[in-house]
């Protein structure tokens, strides 16, 4: 075994949660959703969705595949790092994980939130979260360092090329003249504002992905692709504005435009969870269908081995640094590594509201 990790103790994959059976619905909804103003017909909705799953969501296994393939590539490469678990708004909940991995022992963590772009919901409240557990357990808390967001780390840029490869590749005559639509997750106009104050923005972020994934398509299949960006799961008030357009409206709209086949490339989300499951595989499908369209959606990034051995390449880097190494970050795309630490003032932003809690790796700005 190597000591490529050190200084850390271990390795925490923070993610969002999700039920686990029907009792869970209501309760884990009441967790994502206190103080946010979000209507009761929206969250009955969005309970039906879990409901229709049983009331399960695929998201708790995921990341439990995830924990495993990072074990086992760690353990591929020799380096001694335990991977633990811990979420935001279902068990098990961060703050009983890092308890346990304190009693165990670990002094320093390096924590790898499940969100690769940073905008208020992706960063700053996984920093909020974390203060909040670490204010919780006092003297016992480790210390706690995040990853950079790998949005543009080279494997999950490739991982998502290779989905889009293999999803294309099972259409009528193959990917030839599809248009690829690329798909994340909406979010509030005010939330994209405040994540571009410090450095490029949430759907400056995306843009800079599709941009590396389009070329890359062309280089490899000798063709320019249509594509564009849309957007998933908006909820909130309906006055409100979030970013647009709806992958819906915006199928509907190519069909309009004459296109007749498109991929769907998720690149908001890092697994098949519900926003993947329902918003996409249900609803974004049966509009294409509805509309003529021939369509498919490519896989995530899931446990694919390009986007596991990037985010193994990222943790020894980061390692290496806060040992005082010289590093150099590799990254896909023309945006370059965004900082360790997240910069003051950066995404603070909700829904207009400047929340003011505090946050880990940063002054309470
Ligand atoms: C940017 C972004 C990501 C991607 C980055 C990341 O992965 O972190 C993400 C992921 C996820 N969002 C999830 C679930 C939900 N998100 C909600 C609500 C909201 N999401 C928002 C944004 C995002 N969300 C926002 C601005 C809101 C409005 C309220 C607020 O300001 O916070 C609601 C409330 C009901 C509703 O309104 O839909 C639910 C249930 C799940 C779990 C899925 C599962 O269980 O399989 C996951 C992975
Ligand atoms: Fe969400």
């Amino acid at each position: 075994m190597t000591e490529k990790a050190l200084p850390y103790d271990a390795l925490l994959l923070c993610s969002f949660g999700g039920p686990n059976a029907a009792e869970d619905v209501i309760p884990f909804l009441r967790n994502v959703t206190t103080g946010k103003g979000i209507p009761e017909e929206r969250l009955a909705e969005v309970g039906q969705h879990y409901h229709r799953f049983g009331g399960r969501s695929p998201i708790n296994e995921q990341n439990l595949a995830l924990v495993t393939a990072l074990q086992e590539e760690l353990a591929r490469r020799e380096i001694s790092l335990p991977v633990v678990w811990g979420n935001r708004n279902w068990h098990p909940y961060t703050v009983d994980t890092l308890r346990d991995a304190s009693a165990f022992g670990a002094g320093r963590i390096l924590t790898l939130v499940t969100s690769a772009y940073a905008s208020y919901s992706g960063s700053r409240q996984y920093r909020e979260h974390l203060a909040a557990a670490v204010t919780e357990l006092g003297d016992r808390a480790p210390e706690i360092d995040i990853l950079r967001p790998f949005f543009n780390d080279p494997g999950f840029v490739a991982a998502n090329l290779a989905a889009i490869e293999e999803a294309g590749a099972t259409l009528e005559g193959g990917i030839a003249g599809a248009h690829i639509v690329y798909v994340t997750h909406s979010i509030p106009d005010t939330m994209q504002d405040a994540s571009a104050v410090t450095g490029p923005g949430y759907r400056e972020q995306h843009e800079d992905v599709r941009a590396t994934l389009n070329a890359a398509l062309a280089e490899r299949h000798g063709e320019q692709f249509a594509s564009s960006l849309a957007y998933c799961s908006r909820s909130g008030n309906p006055a409100t504005p979030w970013l647009e357009p709806d992958v819906n409206d915006h199928i509907e709209a190519l069909a309009a435009a004459g296109v007749t086949k498109i991929v769907i490339s998720p690149i908001g989300f890092i697994s098949d969870h519900m926003e993947v499951a329902f918003d996409l595989d249900v609803e974004a499908l049966e509009t294409a269908a509805e509309h003529g369209v021939a369509a498919v959606r490519a896989g995530t990034v899931g446990t694919r081995p390009e986007f596991v051995g990037g985010l193994v390449d990222m943790i020894v880097e980061r390692a290496a640094r806060e040992r005082g190494e010289a590093t150099a970050p590799v990254t896909a795309g023309e945006l370059g590594a965004f900082p360790d630490v997240a910069p003051p003032g950066s995404c603070r932003m909700r829904h207009g509201e400047v929340t003011g809690h505090p946050v880990l790796a940063g002054p309470h700005d």
